[in-house]
C-alpha cells in the first residue's frame, strides 16, 4: 500500500527552502471491524482486493476494544493500519433491529474523527474490491457520496415500500401512492461511503445521535437522515449488494462491477 508521502521541499544549496514543504491530500479507505468472529476474514479480503486492484491509498480499520490482538496482527500484516475505537451506541429504545447485531454498527461513526485524512472511502468488512476505485477520491467535496439501497428485501418487511412493492431500483414498477405523501428520499446502503473526516461532523453526528431513537437499519437509517441534503448517489457498480442480481438484474451489468456487497442477510433476501 503506498503510505502516505510528503512532497519533498526544494532546498538550494544555500539551504534556503524556495516553497513550503507541502502534503498530497491524505486520503485512504476505512473499514470496520467488531468481535472476535470471521469478520475479520472479510477484511483481509477487502485488504488483498484493494492491493491487487493496485490502490494507491492504505486501508484504515477501525476496531472496537473486542477485536483480539491476534486478529489486529492478520490486519496488519496485511498491510493494514488498525486504529481502535470506542462503541458508540444509540439511545436505549425497544427497537428491533432489521438484524440484532445492527446496534454495534453505530459504531461507524468513529470514522468522520480520522481527520488526518482529507477524504475517505468507507468499505464494510463483507464487501471485495474487483477493479480499482481509486478515482472516487476525486470526486467534489462536501458531498457524502453512496449506492442506492433496495427496498426489496424480507429485511424491509416493515417498512410502507416493501408492503406495496414499491422499490427505489425500479421507481415506475409501482408508484407511490398520493394518499401515502411523498414519495421516501433516495436512500443509500451505508455498506460503501465516500466522505470527508471532520471534527465538526463527527461531534454534529454524536449530538444528533443522542436525540435521535433508533430504527431498524441502525446507523445506516440515522445516515440517511443526516445526510439527506449532501448525499449523492452513485452508479450501482461501486456497491453491488449481491441481492440485486435477483431483485433487480436489470439494473446490473456483472462485468462492469467494481465492488461486491456479500449481504449478511443475502440468504433471506
Ligand atoms: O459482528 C460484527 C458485525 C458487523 N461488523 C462490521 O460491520 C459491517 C456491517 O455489518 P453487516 O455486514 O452485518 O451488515 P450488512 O451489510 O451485511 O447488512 C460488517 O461488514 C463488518 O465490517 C463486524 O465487524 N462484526
Ligand atoms: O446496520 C445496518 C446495515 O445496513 C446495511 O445492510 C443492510 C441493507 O443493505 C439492507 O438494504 C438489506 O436488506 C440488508 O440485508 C443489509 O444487511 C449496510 O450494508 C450495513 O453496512 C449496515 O449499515
Amino acid at each position: 500500500m503506498a503510505p502516505h508521502e510528503l512532497v519533498q521541499t526544494d532546498v538550494k544549496p544555500t539551504g534556503i527552502v524556495t516553497k513550503p514543504a507541502t502534503t498530497v491530500p491524505s486520503r485512504a479507505y476505512v473499514s470496520f471491524l467488531a468481535g472476535n468472529g470471521d469478520y475479520v476474514k472479510g477484511v483481509v479480503g477487502l485488504a488483498k482486493g484493494l492491493r491487487k486492484v493496485k490502490s494507491q491509498y492504505p486501508l484504515v480499520v477501525a476496531v472496537l476494544p473486542d477485536v483480539p490482538e491476534e486478529h489486529r496482527k492478520i490486519l496488519e500484516s496485511q498491510g493494514c493500519i488498525v486504529k481502535e475505537i470506542e462503541p458508540v451506541y444509540p439511545p436505549e429504545n425497544q427497537t428491533q433491529f432489521a438484524m440484532p447485531h445492527y446496534v454495534i454498527n453505530y459504531s461507524k461513526l468513529r470514522i468522520w474523527e480520522f481527520v488526518e485524512y482529507s477524504k475517505m472511502i468507507y468499505l464494510d468488512g463483507d464487501i471485495l474490491v474487483y477493479d480499482n476505485i481509486d478515482h472516487l477520491f476525486d470526486f467534489p467535496d462536501g458531498h457524502l457520496y453512496a449506492v442506492m439501497d433496495c427496498f426489496c428485501k424480507k429485511t424491509w418487511s416493515h417498512t410502507s415500500q416493501y408492503k406495496i412493492g414499491y422499490c427505489q431500483q425500479c421507481p415506475d414498477k409501482v408508484t407511490w401512492p398520493v394518499e401515502l405523501g411523498q414519495p421516501p428520499a433516495l436512500y443509500f446502503n451505508a455498506g460503501m461511503l465516500v466522505f470527508e473526516p471532520s471534527l465538526s461532523t463527527y461531534e454534529h453526528l454524536l449530538k444528533t445521535l443522542k436525540i435521535t431513537p433508533p430504527t431498524p437499519f441502525a446507523e445506516q437509517d440515522f445516515l440517511n437522515m443526516f445526510f439527506k441534503d449532501i448525499y449523492k448517489p452513485i452508479p450501482l457498480v461501486y456497491n453491488l449488494v449481491l441481492a440485486m442480481l435477483w431483485r433487480h438484474p436489470e439494473n446490473v451489468e456483472l462485468e462492469k462491477v467494481k465492488v461486491a456487497h456479500y449481504c449478511a442477510a443475502v440468504s433471506n433476501s
